[in-house]
């Protein structure tokens, strides 16, 4: 498909692409680039890129798809730093977690969305970040999501979409707005209330002792409480008046619950946790599919 592919950014999601992409034939060549020589040394080593360079202009060189890999809030300049040699006979595409955003940085960078630029999001990952935690099968079996814009390329947009089927995943397409406000419940609020939570206990009395007694419940809950705070640092502020929304609702839940256990009314939390272990019910049922 591709003769040479350029990651920016090596990490948990772009190690993935590049470990996907040569293990179902996709491209000829994985080059990467990113902050760290350490990590991309160690990119390296581990096969998962066969060689990189330190800077954008020189690893983009030559490149047909360039896919970039860093957090949200690093995207504009590394817009910047691609606006040299833009090519338009390459697919620029991304991973990021927001949408509206990664559009906003290329507008302001090249004052309109250029046209070979197709938005991607997987929804596939761990919270565990690094190369070293990449996978040639993470996106097996997932979704991934394209919010290509009206002035998107649609052979290219074709194009994206075949490669991430070919890496496994089930693709949609959606607006960049309808995007950010879906995972900004689904995802980002999520991660808020992990951190939350985790931050409140440590804080609540002497952190070992309580920590000592959290069991299952905690243990699945806080899952993603390890995930990398630059990321998610990122992804809040990227997507802030959505993920404001969707607090402010849960606020709002939250003082109904206050409210009920204030009243001792056990019907009207049976009645709320009932009609959310249905709905947990349901999610569950498309899992499966
Ligand atoms: N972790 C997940 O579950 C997940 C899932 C889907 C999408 N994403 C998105 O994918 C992207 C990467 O996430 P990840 O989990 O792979 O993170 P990661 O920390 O594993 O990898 C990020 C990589 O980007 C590099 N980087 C940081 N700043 C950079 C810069 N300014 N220029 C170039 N490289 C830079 C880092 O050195 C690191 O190698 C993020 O935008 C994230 O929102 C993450
Ligand atoms: O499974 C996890 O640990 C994840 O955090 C993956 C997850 C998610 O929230 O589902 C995280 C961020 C992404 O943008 C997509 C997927």
């Amino acid at each position: 498909m591709f003769k040479k592919m350029c990651i920016i950014g090596v990490g948990l999601i772009g190690g993935s692409i590049a470990r996907a992409s040569k293990k179902n034939n996709l491209c000829e060549e994985v080059i990467g680039v990113g902050r760290s020589e350490k990590h991309l040394q160690k990119a390296v080593e581990l096969g998962v890129i066969d060689g990189y360079e330190l800077s954008i202009p020189l690893a983009t060189k030559n490149a047909d798809i360039i896919v970039i890999c860093s957090p949200v809030g690093a995207f504009e300049s590394i817009f910047q730093q691609l606006k040299t040699t833009w090519s338009k006979e390459c697919l620029y595409t991304d991973a990021g977690s927001t949408k509206a955003s990664v559009l906003d940085a290329l507008e302001s960078v090249f004052a309109e969305v250029p046209s070979n630029f197709v938005p991607a999001h997987p929804i596939a990952g761990s919270e565990n970040n690094g190369v070293e935690a990449s996978s040639d099968r993470l996106f097996e079996g997932k979704r991934s999501i394209l919010t290509p814009t009206e002035s998107t390329d649609q052979q290219l947009t074709d194009l994206c979409q075949t490669w991430w089927e070919k890496m496994g995943a089930e693709v949609s397409i959606m607006s960049p707005q309808h995007h950010d406000e879906v995972f900004a419940a689904t995802s980002h609020l999520p991660h808020v209330l992990a951190f939350s939570l985790v931050e409140v206990l440590k804080n609540k009395q002497d952190e070992r002792e309580i920590f000592e007694y959290a069991a299952g419940g905690f243990k699945d809950f806080t899952r993603i409480a390890s995930s990398d705070p630059e990321m998610w640092a990122d992804i809040c502020l990227a997507n802030g008046p959505e993920l404001l929304n969707v607090m402010k609702e849960l606020e709002q839940l939250n003082q109904k619950i206050s409210s009920l256990i204030d009243a001792k009314d056990k019907q009207g939390l049976l009645e709320i946790f009932k009609s959310a272990q249905s709905a947990r019910k349901y999610f569950l049922s498309l899992q499966k599919k």
